[in-house]
């Protein structure tokens, strides 16, 4: 059946029997990263030469549903609800969250937006810009999450980010929930202005880095007992619990049984990037198997450790037996 809604043309996805309903969900953003390395970054009005280039998934969304995947392991169940556009980059996108065993049976041709694109400069030392062109991500409505509805209804826990409209956000977060599913929020790009009511009345587990701590309730947490109380104005705000990631420092969690601060796993870091990214995508599949949230947590830190050395986002995700290994040291 060929189902047209406003710039979407899709193939509506039915439910095969024979393909289990998928236990994970991430719901969000997809796309292609395009990064230039050159000595210095351009200033405005220069043109300059890179020495090379590199192009690879990206986007909140869907580097959290790649990594999950890959983590999960080979019948994994983990789906990505949102939009690609009907050009390169799509396909690309398509291929490249195949590749991890990520299910896309959700994720929509758009007729009438490219694919998301994150157009990125790294100079010699290590410094960025980039300029993120939402494109099709912007479109994501609740159109999305009526063709995914079933995937919704059957799912064990969703992952949400923040690079798709606030209004799909919620809404998805709703349908989630009254489910029964566990809604996991990586608030970022974390608003200036808060989180909606809306969505704090939606979410069991909120996963923000300190910067985004800041402004969701104004604290900036640089050690154990500032995110114990970062910690407790997240819950305030109708969190159900809060996991506050502090980079290398490690991480600090409560929830309504208890709470706990994670040391962070001896690695040795090369590239941080995405880092987050894994961290949630532990998080999700270890709540999925119904750990307990310190517990998951832990193995969250562990991928997230070693998504720090190895280059790239989705493809730093490490797998499941890697996790395991660190879990023992
Ligand atoms: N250098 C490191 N050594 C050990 N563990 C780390 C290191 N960096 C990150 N981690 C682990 O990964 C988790 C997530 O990292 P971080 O706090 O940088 O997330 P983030 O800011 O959301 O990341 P990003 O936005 O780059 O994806 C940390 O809470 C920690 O458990």
């Amino acid at each position: 059946m060929l189902f047209v809604s406003g710039q979407v043309m899709t193939m509506v996805p039915t439910m095969n029997p024979d393909i289990p309903s998928p236990r994970i969900l991430s719901i969000g953003s997809v796309n292609i990263d395009l990064t230039a390395y050159s000595p210095a970054l351009p200033r405005a009005g220069e043109t300059i030469h890179a020495t090379r280039y590199a192009t690879g998934l990206g986007g909140k969304g869907a580097n959290q549903a790649a990594a999950c995947a890959r983590l999960a392991g080979a019948a994994c169940g983990v789906a990505l609800v949102g939009r690609v556009g009907k050009d390169a980059f799509g396909t690309q996108a398509r291929e490249s969250l195949s590749k991890f065993g990520t299910d896309c049976r959700w994720l929509s041709d758009d007729a009438g937006n490219g694919t998301g694109l994150a157009l990125i400069g790294i100079d010699a030392r290590g410094e960025n810009c980039i300029t993120v062109i939402g494109a099709s991500n912007m479109a994501v409505d609740v159109g999305d999450l009526d063709r995914a509805q079933a995937a919704i209804a059957g799912a064990r826990v969703v992952m949400l980010q923040l690079e798709i409209p606030m209004p799909a956000v919620i809404e998805a977060a709703r349908r989630a929930r009254a489910a029964g599913a566990i809604v996991l929020l990586d608030p970022a790009p974390a608003p200036h202005d808060g989180l909606p009511d809306a969505l704090w009345a939606e979410i069991d587990v909120v996963t923000p880095n300190e910067t985004e701590t800041e402004r969701l309730v104004g604290l900036r947490p640089r050690d154990a007992a500032q995110a114990a109380d970062a910690g407790a104005a997240l819950r305030a705000k109708g969190a159900r619990a809060a996991v506050v990631k502090l980079g290398a420092n490690g991480v600090y969690w409560c929830d309504a049984t208890g709470s706990g601060f994670i040391h962070p796993f001896a690695v040795t870091a090369i590239d941080t990037v995405a880092a987050g990214d894994c961290f949630n995508a532990g998080l999700a599949l270890s709540l999925s198997e119904g750990r307990p949230l310190g517990q998951a947590v832990r193995f969250a830190a562990a991928c997230g450790a070693l998504a720090t050395t190895k280059r790239g986002a989705a493809d730093a995700a490490p797998e499941r037996a890697e996790v395991e290994a660190l879990l023992l040291t």
